[in-house]
């Protein structure tokens, strides 16, 4: 049974977004990523390695729930669910994308930056959208705004959000979870410091607003 996009909200306040350079790293980063309580893991289509990274965690680590960052095409789609993916972000909308997923059951999590993007995607049903750039496109000020004429839809903001403006991002009522490359810096990737990748997977835990 696939899941709703809206229960990707629910384990925690932060989807880390992910850039996999070695596939190598997918296993131990996902590892660090748990124990440090995060379990939605958003691996991005950026890299040749993504594809194996999603397909080895989606095997290896069932507790976590992975899924496809920079879903551009049916094509990039219908890949991420062939990999064991079970939830699909775009960084934009078009409606062959969320058909596509939808008739593949892959849920989708689109990504709009306008009014006009928020009526495109909830004309084909979807009322969860990643609000992406976040910062760059009006930030809490926008999110605030968009609360207005779509009382209805929930956002996840992501692009430009830090540990330090979290916070008040997700003390928004419209925002659900938000999203960031923050848990996953490449240097610590690199450097193979999977502690600290834990630690910073549990200070994002720590923001959730109870
Ligand atoms: O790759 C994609 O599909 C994207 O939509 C972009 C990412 O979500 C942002 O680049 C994350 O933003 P930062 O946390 O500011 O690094």
């Amino acid at each position: 049974m696939a899941l709703k996009p809206i229960e990707l909200a629910a384990p925690g306040p932060v989807i880390p977004v992910i850039v996999i350079q070695r596939v190598d790293d997918a296993l131990p980063l996902a590892e660090a990523l748990l124990a440090g309580g995060v379990r939605v893991l958003e691996v991005t289509l950026r890299t040749p390695a993504a594809l194996e990274a999603i397909r080895r965690i989606a095997r290896e680590l069932p507790e976590a729930l992975v899924g496809a960052g920079t879903v551009r095409s049916v094509a990039d789609a219908q890949a991420a669910r062939d990999a064991g993916a079970r939830f699909a972000v775009s960084p934009g909308y078009t409606s062959e994308i969320g058909r596509a997923c939808r008739q593949i059951e892959l849920p989708l999590l689109p990504g709009v930056a306008t009014p006009s993007e928020v009526l495109a995607a909830t004309a084909d049903g979807y009322d969860f959208l990643k609000f992406f750039p976040a910062a760059a496109a009006g930030g809490i000020p926008m999110l605030k705004a968009l609360a207005g004429p779509f009382p209805d839809v929930a956002f996840c903001p992501t692009g430009g959000l830090t540990p330090e403006n979290a916070r008040q991002y997700l003390a928004l009522p419209n925002v659900k979870v938000c999203g960031g490359s923050w848990l996953s810096p490449q240097a610590t990737i690199d450097a193979g410091d999977w502690a600290q990748i834990t630690r910073l997977a549990r200070a994002a835990q720590a923001l959730r607003e109870d």
